[in-house]
């Protein structure tokens, strides 16, 4: 499993699931730290390089220890394939770029396109940046020199030969988890896809997974007839749904209804699901091609520039935002509060912090703060307020929950449900400007669902026209257990738990973190 390790300003990178006590001790983030407190982060640091040396078996004194690592990431980024276990043969794709009578002839010699099919030995570097020192703003070292290790993942795309006979294909189309923009767009392209590669028995398994077990919910037969205009609105043609059957059941019902290949959209635990249901029909030598494409706004899967919905979230949450400065802007000692998705990552609200140019305040769920005390949120505020009369803030829904009494409830699906920050700030808020004896009139936004029920935006709809392409090139390949995503801006396929080990959160060291601070001006809250 990938382990990024932030510590300090410093990320170590681990090969295999480790318990480094990673999960959510933001102390180790190194901010709110006094000298001593730093000194002893940086004794831990050591310490744990060696942890990380010892549980990889990495001697850094070895020479060899590079090529070591390269070798077992190449192993760990491997793609499971169907011929691992299942005696399959190839054949040659059917899907054609161009049907070849469009192209004409050349005097007389028939035009033959090249380079058009993705070799199975083509890589993408995952990793671009070489830093020259641990103290690298953002660095992720490897070792204590931050020596430069390549990093190199699948390139996704059509193969030249496929596992399938489309004829006998029958595809499923599965959406879980919350709405996102783009859920449409990616269904469409992989119908549209599909067809290309001749496949005819395509269906929609209806709001997610319970779509496999629930009586009562009949499969959605598609076609490009059926998908072509679904694009130009929000929401999922197919629902989606959070909670589920056990896993065995949902094979099963793939079994009975003789799927070949499942394309599941969805977060963390829709893929978590997926490699599961992959697993299952492995032991079961179930010929199923189970290949993801990673749906959330909040942005929070690993590896990936970002996920397909997210810029549409930001660039919608930027009404709110407007709207709360405009209010706070036209009020006498306004201030404008918005709070934004964002459970565990607070992507969404800093991106759309630094697009708007609007905020004073960005509060994500990565930084603790403190409201109270000299160096706390209120007083940063009363200064604001004071200095140029205005001001707004902006926090993830999944911020400050250690000032929230813990709910210790769940959704369906198992996720925590939180404790309301926004409405806890505002309180906040109201009740500190009383006691100081200074006006204040402030105006919460919660826009929560509106920025992921609406249509994708341009730059998403593209990135959910090549993620919804590539998942049927990838079934077609004979891959399953995969998932796919952008990463430096090429297009790749990923193993299921290398992108799911941890949700992917901002670090608080990052130049992007601080890029947020610059903008904003806002001092550590601690
Ligand atoms: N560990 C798991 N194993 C099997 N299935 C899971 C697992 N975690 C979640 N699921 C199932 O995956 C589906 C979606 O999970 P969840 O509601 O957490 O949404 P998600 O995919 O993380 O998307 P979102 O980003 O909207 O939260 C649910 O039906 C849930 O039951
Ligand atoms: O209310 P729902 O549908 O469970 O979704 C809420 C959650 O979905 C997410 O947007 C992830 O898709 C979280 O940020 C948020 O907490
Ligand atoms: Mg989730």
């Amino acid at each position: 499993m990938v382990l990024s390790l932030c510590l300090n300003g410093v990320s170590f990178i681990g090969t295999r699931q480790l318990d480094l006590g990673w999960s959510r001790d933001l102390s180790l983030f190194g901010f709110c730290q006094s000298k001593a407190g730093r000194k002893a982060i940086n004794k831990s640091i050591a310490l744990r390089i060696q942890a990380v040396a010892a549980k990889q078996d990495l001697n850094f004194k070895d020479p060899e220890w590079k090529k070591l690592y390269e070798e077992e990431f190449d192993e760990r980024f491997n793609l499971p394939h169907l011929s691992d276990v299942l005696d399959v043969k190839p054949r040659p794709t059917t899907f054609a770029l161009q049907s070849r009578h469009h192209l004409g002839e050349d005097n007389g010699v028939p035009f033959e396109r090249r380079n058009d099919y993705v070799n199975n030995d083509d890589r993408t570097l995952l990793k671009v940046i070489k830093y020259s020192s641990p103290t690298s703003a953002g660095a992720e070292c490897i070792d204590p020199g931050c020596s430069w290790v390549e990093q190199w993942v699948h390139r996704a795309g059509p193969r030249k030969e496929i596992f399938f006979d489309p004829e006998d294909v029958k595809a499923g189309i599965v959406t879980c988890g919350g709405l996102c923009p783009g859920l449409n767009d990616v269904i469409r392209q992989i119908v549209f896809t599909l067809e290309i590669y001749g496949v005819k028995k395509i269906v929609g398994i209806p709001f997610g997974y319970r779509g496999f077990f629930e009586e009562g919910l009949p499969e959605i037969p598609l076609s490009r007839q059926v998908v072509q205009n679904i694009n130009l609105a929000g929401g999922s043609l197919l629902g989606v749904s959070r909670g589920g059957a056990s896993v065995s059941d949902i094979v099963d019902s793939i079994q009975a209804r003789r799927i070949d290949m499942l394309f599941v959209l969805g977060g963390n635990g829709t893929h978590a699901g997926a490699n599961a249901i992959h697993n299952e029909c492995r032991k079961r030598k179930m010929k199923v091609a189970v290949v993801c494409v990673p749906k959330t706004i909040d942005n929070d899967i690993l590896l990936m520039d970002k996920t397909f919905g997210f810029d549409t979230a930001v660039e919608e949450a930027q009404r709110a935002i407007n709207s709360a400065y405009i209010e706070a802007h036209s009020a006498y000692h306004g201030i404008g509060l918005v709070k934004l998705m964002g459970r565990s990552s607070g992507f969404i609200t800093m991106h759309a912090s630094l697009s708007s140019g609007q905020i004073d305040i960005c509060l994500i769920p990565e930084v603790p703060f403190k409201l109270d005390g000299p160096y706390g949120v209120l007083r940063h505020l009363e200064h604001l307020i004071l200095s140029k009369g205005s001001a707004v803030i902006c926090v993830a829904e999944g911020a400050g929950q250690d000032l929230l009494e813990k709910l210790n409830a769940t959704d369906a699906s198992g996720n925590a449900v939180l404790g309301d920050i926004g409405v806890h700030i505002q309180q906040k808020i109201k009740k500190h400007f009383k006691d100081i004896g200074v006006h204040a009139d402030v105006k919460y936004i919660d826009p929560t669902y509106m920025v992921r029920a609406v249509r994708a935006n341009a730059s998403d709809a593209i990135l959910c026209t090549v993620l919804g392409q590539n998942a049927v090139h990838g079934a077609f390949a004979g891959f399953s257990g995969i998932t796919t995503g952008i990463c430096n801006t090429h297009y790749v396929y990923l193993p299921i738990p290398e992108v799911i080990a941890t949700p992917r959160l901002i670090d608080p060291n990052s130049r992007m973190w601080h890029r947020c601070l610059t903008s904003t001006g806002q001092p550590d809250f601690c």
